[in-house]
């Protein structure tokens, strides 16, 4: 099951443009060009669906498009349609600024059949030379291969461009407008959590929204959750959440556990009610709580004042972070521990462009082989051995990290949650253990989810900082997780946070800058947090990045897969420097620097 936030969801456009020259050229054209455009709708329909599991909707112009009326028609039907995003397609030559999408304020793309019969290329050069004067961002998409005029197949490097565009215009398209809702404030004096309300409205379009921590209490207190659901909730996790080792000096006793059990049970109902509302609620007399705050993401203030006197926010944070709990397996929610709101936003990228749940985690610890060796005695092996990095937080961990997901191969993996067996979602939960909150840390208790990912998984880190006199930038890792050793684990584990959910992390190092060594990877890193997606999806955070006017300042995603507007080549040929210049003069999507 999943969740819809209020509003539709967002649509791609297609745009079949063609030579507009009637009594020959235009009639021989028609057919090629609708085909083209009904073959990438099928092709993103076919592919590409939403985190909620519905697949994407593209609307295809009425006609195809040979002059400006044509194209006011289109515009015309896809404001109606809700479409957020367009994709032009040719085959042929047509007049540029005639048939374009003029309106600045979509995310945009080409694709000119690299055919010669009739020059789909010479089209698409002159359309991006129209969008390069008008500056409007606009991204190209011209296949390697030449293709005979009849071949209606989209090739491979075609087809990558078109979805990596359609995911990255979804993304953005399904951020408009929704909310972050901000429980608590400032965390611990961590930077993300003092959030920036201009820079969610700028560069995503979202709102921010903020609730004391007292509104937790309050509905706790009140009773202002679902009561069946809770008596559920309660049950389900009795039988599916096994307390783990208590590590405490002083532990509490049987009855005050058994209520912090049931009142984080009830922060995890409040939590998601305050996110995306409950209708129950309602029916309970409760309208203005009904109704939720739109939002996308939250973040759990937590630390320390309400984690001082309450039950941490670890156990709803890590469920509703996952993909199942007891209403069965569902869409993931994203909730930023300690909310740090620049983590959230992090995790809801990689979340809008691979619909799997996400991994928050401290980037704790750089682990070399040598210092490895000296408190293990043991020897780091595999992707492991150019050393490692310890990612662990208390809280908002999916248990989808556990890695007891599998592929069609058999290969540990975290998958949406509409590929999610029942048996898998048990075997999650079985891997995952609840020890008590470290009173030290925690002192209302709480239970935090205790796991290390076992598997080797490709993963990619990303961060988005906020950089005074840039604004946001984005950096990625993409890398591995490594199963270690229990005997090597448990030791690095016991004397970091033994209660604490642990993922292995190696990053692809490639000698260069950042990428110099594992080390490197951590020195550069530009916060305490970052946000862990599976799969290597660094060259579609990229071209996402670019489409919100988010300069990346570290990568390790080979040249030849980057994917940005064609505009940026107008700012110099080497990449990263083109992206920072185009980033600055284009400033952010929805508002002003
Ligand atoms: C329990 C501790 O306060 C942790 O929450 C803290 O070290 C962090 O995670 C900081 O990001
Ligand atoms: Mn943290």
């Amino acid at each position: 099951m999943s969740y819809r936030l209020i509003g539709s969801l967002p649509k791609i456009g297609i745009r079949p443009v063609i030579d507009g020259r009637e009594e020959g050229v235009r009639e021989s054209l028609e057919a090629q060009c609708m085909e083209m455009a009904q073959n990438a709708a099928r092709l993103i329909e076919g592919n590409l669906r939403f985190p909620s599991g519905e697949k994407y909707q593209c609307v295809i112009a009425d006609t195809t498009i040979g002059g400006v009326a044509e194209a006011a028609q289109c515009a015309e039907k896809f404001k109606k349609e809700g479409v957020t995003a367009t994709l032009t397609v040719t085959p042929a030559w047509c007049y540029g600024t005639e048939v374009m999408d003029s309106d600045p304020n979509l995310p945009k793309a080409i694709w000119g059949f690299n055919g010669t019969e009739r020059p789909g290329a010479v089209y698409l050069a002159a359309a991006l030379a129209g969008y390069a004067q008008k500056g409007i961002p606009c991204f190209s998409i011209y296949g390697r291969e030449v293709q005979d005029a009849g071949d209606t197949e989209i090739h491979d490097d075609v087809k990558e461009k078109i979805l990596r565009f359609a995911k990255a215009a979804m993304a953005v398209g399904q951020m408009q407008g929704t909310s972050y809702l901000s429980i608590g404030y400032g965390s611990m004096g961590i930077v993300g959590s003092m959030v920036d309300q201009n820079f969610f409205h700028d560069y995503l379009g979202m709102r921010t929204e903020f609730v004391d921590q007292m509104e937790v209490l309050r509905r706790i207190e009140k009773g202002i959750f679902d009561q069946d659901e809770y008596q559920k909730a309660l049950s389900w996790t009795k039988e599916n959440c096994t307390e783990g080792t208590d590590y405490n000096q002083t532990q509490s006793d049987a009855e005050r556990k058994a209520w912090e059990w049931e009142t984080v049970v009830k922060m995890t109902l409040i939590i998601r009610d305050l996110m995306i509302g409950n209708p129950k609620l309602k029916e309970m007399g409760y309208g203005e709580e009904s109704l939720g705050r739109n939002a996308l993401i939250s973040g759990f203030q937590g630390q320390r004042q309400w984690t001082d006197h309450m039950p941490n926010g670890d156990f709803p944070e890590a469920i509703l972070n996952s993909s199942f709990d007891w209403n069965g397996i569902r869409q993931a929610y994203m909730v930023a521990t300690e909310n740090d709101s620049l983590n959230g936003v992090s995790m809801l990228f990689g979340h809008l462009l691979t619909n799997t749940a996400q991994i928050f985690s401290d980037v704790r610890t750089y682990w070399s082989a040598e210092s490895v060796q000296r408190v293990s005695g043991k020897t780091l092996t595999g992707k492991a051995a150019n050393g490692i990095i310890h990612l662990i937080n208390s809280g908002s961990t999916t248990l989808d990290a556990t890695a007891e997901q599998r592929n069609a191969q058999g290969d540990s993996c975290m998958k949406p949650y509409w590929d999610i067996s029942e048996a898998e979602a048990e075997a999650c939960l079985e891997a995952t253990r609840w020890p008590q909150g470290i009173k030290e840390y925690f002192r209302g208790g709480g239970y935090s989810s205790q796991f290390k990912t076992r598997g080797e998984m490709p993963v990619t880190m990303c961060r988005i900082n906020l950089i005074k006199g840039i604004g946001p930038v984005l950096q990625l890792a993409e890398g591995w997780t490594v199963d270690l050793d229990n005997d090597i684990h448990e030791i690095l584990d016991a004397r970091t946070n033994p209660t604490w959910p642990t993922t292995w992390f190696a990053p692809r190092i490639n000698g260069k800058g950042p990428f110099t060594d594992v080390y490197s990877v951590m020195a550069h890193w530009g916060a305490n947090h970052g946000a862990i997606s599976y799969g290597h999806i660094g060259a579609d955070l990229i071209t996402l990045a670019a489409m919100l006017r988010i300069p990346v300042n570290m990568h390790n995603v080979p040249q030849d897969k980057l994917f940005r507007p064609a505009l940026w080549n107008a700012f110099g040929s080497e990449p990263e420097g083109a992206d920072y210049r185009a980033c600055e003069a284009y400033g952010p999507r929805y508002g002003i620097k």
